[in-house]
């Protein structure tokens, strides 16, 4: 397990600029090392601001984004366009402003898919997707994601894993429904932590006070059950984006 950095940005607006930057780099070197970059979305504020970031920076333009292959972390699992599910936001913060190749983006199901309102179905066909992108670099059915972002909530999920849920200690499955969440919408679709720990770098970004106590408390070493932030972690790189509120717990 790869031992988490932490870096600290004076304010919000701040980290979102900086890691807009650090997303364009990391995906130019990507794209330079291995052709395509894979690139795991999440949804919140804080990562949808980094992709509005993404998006004003002049620096954009140094991908190539027609060779960026897209997925998502967690979906909240509503009708395709509703403009609370990540997908959407995604689009309209970044995607639809770039050149993007529409057979790279992969969102999850909506709830008026294929699968209807079967969360569990829609789940295990992304779970089939990944396995069909499956890399040998990494020991599970997932691609070997270059960079996964992840947002912190204020009891410690990320993605779509909750405290002390069946799906924060789910070991075999990649992808899960998840029902009954406490952050409405209260059905949703997640990659579970063995998922997310096939990625070569997990940035885990958040701001503001109310994300201090969690922050502190998965740097802490806490279990991943309690809080479940403290479970993601990349086989090369573990990364923590913080604002000075949200970093008010941690030891230097
Ligand atoms: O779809 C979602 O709701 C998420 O992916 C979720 O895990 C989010 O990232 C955190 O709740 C943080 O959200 P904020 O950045 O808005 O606090």
């Amino acid at each position: 397990m790869t031992a988490p950095q932490v870096v600290v940005h004076s304010g919000g607006d701040v980290l979102a600029a900086a890691a807009a930057a650090r997303l364009i780099t990391t995906i130019v070197d990507a794209q330079h090392a291995r052709e395509i970059a894979s690139v795991v979305l999440t949804g919140g504020r804080t990562g949808i601001g980094v992709l509005e970031q993404v998006r004003l920076s002049p620096a954009r333009d140094a991908v190539d984004w027609s060779r960026v292959e897209l997925y998502w972390g967690d979906e909240r699992f509503l009708p395709d366009g509703d403009p609370e599910r990540n997908e959407t936001q995604a689009r309209t913060a970044l995607l639809d402003h770039v050149g993007i190749d529409p057979s790279r983006v992969h969102p999850m199901m909506p709830s008026d898919g294929k699968f209807g309102d079967d969360a569990d179905a829609a789940a295990a066909h992304y779970a089939e997707l990944l396995a069909t992108e499956a890399d040998a670099a990494t020991d599970v059915p997932v691609p070997a994601f270059d960079v996964l972002m992840l947002g912190v909530g204020e009891e410690g999920h990320t993605a779509s894993l909750f405290p002390d849920t069946p799906y924060v200690r789910e070991s075999e499955r990649m992808v899960v429904g998840v029902h009954d969440c406490p952050k409405p919408p209260p059905t949703r679709i997640s990659l579970t932590l063995p998922a997310i720990r096939a990625a070569r770098e997990v940035w885990l970004m958040t701001t503001g006070a109310a994300k201090a106590e969690p922050v502190a408390g998965a740097l802490g070493g806490a279990d991943a059950v309690d809080i479940p932030a403290a479970g993601a972690h990349g086989r090369a790189r573990t990364l923590w984006l913080l604002d000075s509120a949200a970093a008010a717990g941690v030891s230097a």
